[in-house]
């Protein structure tokens, strides 16, 4: 049996940095919300017990380090599954880009499996174990629109936003996370307004959306890669209502509402830039 799933990327319209734990890892607060730009993960029985993962992007790992791998033994091992499984990843999100595609592609694979090895789970299960595997995958389980808390883990689940735009460029660098975490000074950062997030979406007021965008990790990003400040100036040159970097970068994206002003911004650019996409919010 064969099962093809969809794993879409995020990007996080809030982004605030609230402390460093005992863990290592920060406790966070962001409005996360997914986008039609996704892999695709074509999942297929295995008798003979193995995890093999099948991808031709060459940034992507095809042994234990990749987070479909990991989600796929996770579950292998807490359900003591004697089956294996064939994972074929069709890369479109770019890698390490802030728009946590391998987070992604495990959640869909957990999702997956649960219906594939008939297990039965439950989304808040499903979501628990992924946190085992990255702080994001608990939300890219649920998908839609969300509030996350503590390292990320912790799911609110919030309405769709309005309906607009979203543009996004990424420049031809990759950005580690745990080194623009291991950069973030405290005392320094902006925090966004979270609470003001969550009701411009409840409210359906897009100005407002746009008015509080805002990521504590966009200036550590901007300064270790300027090439990120340049995308950013570009985009509000060519008239996007409102730009920002996704998660811990370098993807910068622009939310657009008239169609008349899309086409000139990702024409522009399209210009300095390979990869830009133009795609709407999932929703809710
Ligand atoms: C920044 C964000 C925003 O959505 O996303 P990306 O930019 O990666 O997409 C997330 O917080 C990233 O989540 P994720 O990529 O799953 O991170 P993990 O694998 O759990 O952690 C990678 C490393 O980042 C640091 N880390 C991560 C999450 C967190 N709340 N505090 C941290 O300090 C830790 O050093 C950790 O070792
Ligand atoms: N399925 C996967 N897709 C992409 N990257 C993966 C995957 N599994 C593991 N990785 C590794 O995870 C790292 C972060 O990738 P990604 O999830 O795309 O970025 P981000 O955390 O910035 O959203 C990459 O360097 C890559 O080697």
């Amino acid at each position: 049996m064969r099962l093809l799933m969809k794993a879409p990327a995020k990007i996080n319209l809030t982004l605030d940095v609230l402390g460093k734990r005992a863990d290592g890892y920060h406790e966070v607060e962001m409005v996360m919300t997914t986008i039609d730009l996704a892999d695709r993960i074509e999942l297929e029985k295995r008798e003979d017990g193995q995890i093999i993962i099948i991808s031709h992007s060459r940034f992507v790992p095809d042994d234990q380090r990749n987070l479909a791998f990991q989600a796929a033994k996770l579950l292998k091992e807490k359900f003591n599954i004697k089956q294996g499984v064939t994972i074929a990843i069709d890369k479109t999100i770019p890698v390490a880009a802030g728009l946590a595609g391998g987070s992604s592609d495990a959640a869909a694979t957990l999702r997956g499996l649960n219906i594939l090895w008939e297990l039965h789970l439950s989304m808040d299960q499903l979501a628990e174990i992924g946190s085992e595997i990255g702080s994001d995958v608990s939300f890219c389980v649920y998908g839609g629109t969300g509030l996350a808390r503590g390292r990320g883990e912790k799911i609110t689940k919030l309405s769709a936003p309005p309906n607009c735009w979203v543009i996004l460029a990424k420049p031809s660098i990759g950005v580690s996370t745990a080194d623009i975490y291991r950069n973030v000074n405290l005392e320094k950062i902006h925090h966004p307004n979270t609470e003001a997030m969550v009701n411009a979406i409840q409210n359906h007021q897009y100005d407002e959306v746009c008015r509080h965008l805002g990521n504590s990790l966009e200036k550590v990003t901007l300064e270790m890669y300027p090439e990120v400040l340049h995308i950013k100036e570009q985009m509000q040159k060519f008239g996007a209502d409102a730009v920002l970097m996704s998660g811990s970068g370098p993807t910068v994206f622009g939310l657009v509402q008239h169609d008349s002003r899309l086409q000139r911004i990702y024409n522009g650019l399209r210009g300095f830039c390979h990869q830009v996409f133009a795609v709407r919010m999932l929703g809710e």
